[in-house]
């Protein structure tokens, strides 16, 4: 079970051991670098005269980077925690790893913690990729005998025997992040904190890395798996936890919280009716010359779609509003699966196409048809941009649709169109 802010996901049997518990934690920082080592002076100060620091309220200039965040992860437990730039998911790892204190609550760990905070975290980058495998490891609480043992398997799980006697400083940052992830899964600990080190690397060696932390968490190893794009996350969490400006916002299933994240971070004010959204109106001074005005998906007689259908007839239908003529507008559309891999499914521009969408001032819509939706069944998430050569003019980073479809097309990776003969002599 994970508890956060109140809220409590069934996950594993309550009485698994908790291996990680947050107990409303605070964190302040101050922007302002003066200020910020005059205080950091006051509270050693204060720390040493063994007074009570006043952890909870904010001095000039100072913020909330974390305010009063509760979890606890349980054994072979996996959380991905998710929020924009700046939510405080970082600072949070770095408390969890005990690398800074909290103003005011606590974090305590139960077990071996291998924090993957930063690519090549705590690698130096004059030492070989073989030094550092030391270092890194011993840090990390392995004897130099278990080290010489599983340094073969690091190795060829980082896959980088040609460069293991090169100083890491050498390394591409893919390559450090292979070796950094290769030594904090062959200490099998208890609690991996993992800091979007999964989005980097070809897509092999992020199956790989996926397919050992499962086989980790089978073995009873907890995680914190952290990205700022869900897209990485997470066929191996069972639970997500969505940080924004320090606070817990939404904690659940991986596709609700993910859900509730990128709706707030694309469509805040955006209206939904079934099957269409509608963005919010903006003024003609803060139009680049043409709004995405609304979104949906129609069908052949124009009714707002609620889902698709594979194998079907539809329409993307992207309403705008436009200020000024252009030429070339070009519609360009991403589709990515939500749940499992997320990996990009289709990205189709109407200029790649040859099809130079002339656009008039006014109202506009602007479709992409497709005879066939070769979608199969599942939940899925359009980016939506219109653009003219280089130029962007209006996004829209997550339009999420749901396609079903019948019979036997459920078990297929995608719609194939088909027509079945009988040829008797
Ligand atoms: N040492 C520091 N001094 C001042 N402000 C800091 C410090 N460390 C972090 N912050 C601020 O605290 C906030 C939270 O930062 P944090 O790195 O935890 O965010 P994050 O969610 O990990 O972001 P990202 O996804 O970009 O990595 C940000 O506003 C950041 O600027």
């Amino acid at each position: 079970m994970i508890k956060l802010s109140n809220k409590e996901i069934t996950v594993q049997p309550q009485n698994t051991e908790v291996v990680v518990s947050v107990e409303n934690v605070s964190k302040k920082f101050c922007r302002d670098l003066k200020r910020s080592l005059v205080y950091g002076v006051q509270d050693i100060a204060t720390e040493l005269v063994a007074a009570n620091r006043k952890g909870d309220t904010l001095r000039p200039k100072e913020f909330w980077a974390l305010k009063d965040v509760s979890f606890q992860l349980r054994r072979g437990e996996a959380l991905a925690l998710i929020g924009s730039n700046g939510a405080g998911k970082s600072t949070l790892l770095r408390i969890i790893s005990s690398l800074i204190k909290p103003d005011a609550g606590c974090a305590r760990i139960r077990g071996r913690l291998a924090p993957l905070i930063a690519l090549g975290a705590g690698f130096n980058p004059i030492l070989t990729g073989r030094e550092n495998i030391y270092a890194n490891m011993s840090i990390l609480g392995l004897s130099t005998k278990k080290i010489d043992e599983r340094l073969q398997d690091v190795i060829d799980f980082a896959e980088i025997s040609y460069a293991i006697d090169a100083p890491v400083q050498t390394y591409s940052s893919g390559m450090a992040a292979r070796l950094g992830f290769a030594c904090a899964v062959h200490i099998e600990p208890d609690i991996l904190l993992i800091d979007e080190v999964l989005a980097v690397g070809d897509i092999k060696f992020r199956m790989k890395c996926h397919r050992r932390l499962a086989k980790l968490r089978e073995q009873g190893t907890a995680f914190i798996l952290v990205s700022h794009n869900p897209a990485a996350i997470l066929n191996v969490c069972d639970s997500a936890a969505y940080l924004s400006q320090g606070k817990l916002i939404a904690t659940g299933s991986v596709d609700s919280v993910v859900q509730k994240y990128e709706e707030d971070l694309n469509l805040s004010s955006a209206e939904k009716s079934v099957g269409q959204i509608f963005l919010p109106k903006k003024p003609e001074s803060e139009s680049t010359g043409i709004d995405i005005v609304s979104l949906c998906f129609k069908d052949e007689q124009g009714n707002v779609m609620e889902t698709l259908l594979s194998g079907e007839t539809a329409s993307l239908c992207v309403e705008c509003k436009a200020y000024r003529e252009i030429a070339k507008a070009n519609l360009c559309v991403t589709v990515t699966a939500i749940g499992g891999e997320r990996e990009r499914i289709f990205y189709l521009t109407s200029g790649s196409d040859n099809e130079d969408l002339k656009v008039l001032p006014g109202k506009v819509e602007l479709q992409m048809y497709m005879p066939f939706c070769c979608l199969s069944a599942g939940v899925y998430s359009a980016k939506i941009f219109i653009k003219e050569g280089a130029y962007s003019f209006d996004a829209v980073e997550s339009f999420r649709f749901t396609v079903k479809a019948n019979n036997a097309a459920h078990e297929s990776l995608f719609y194939q169109p088909r027509q079945w003969k009988i040829i008797n002599s």
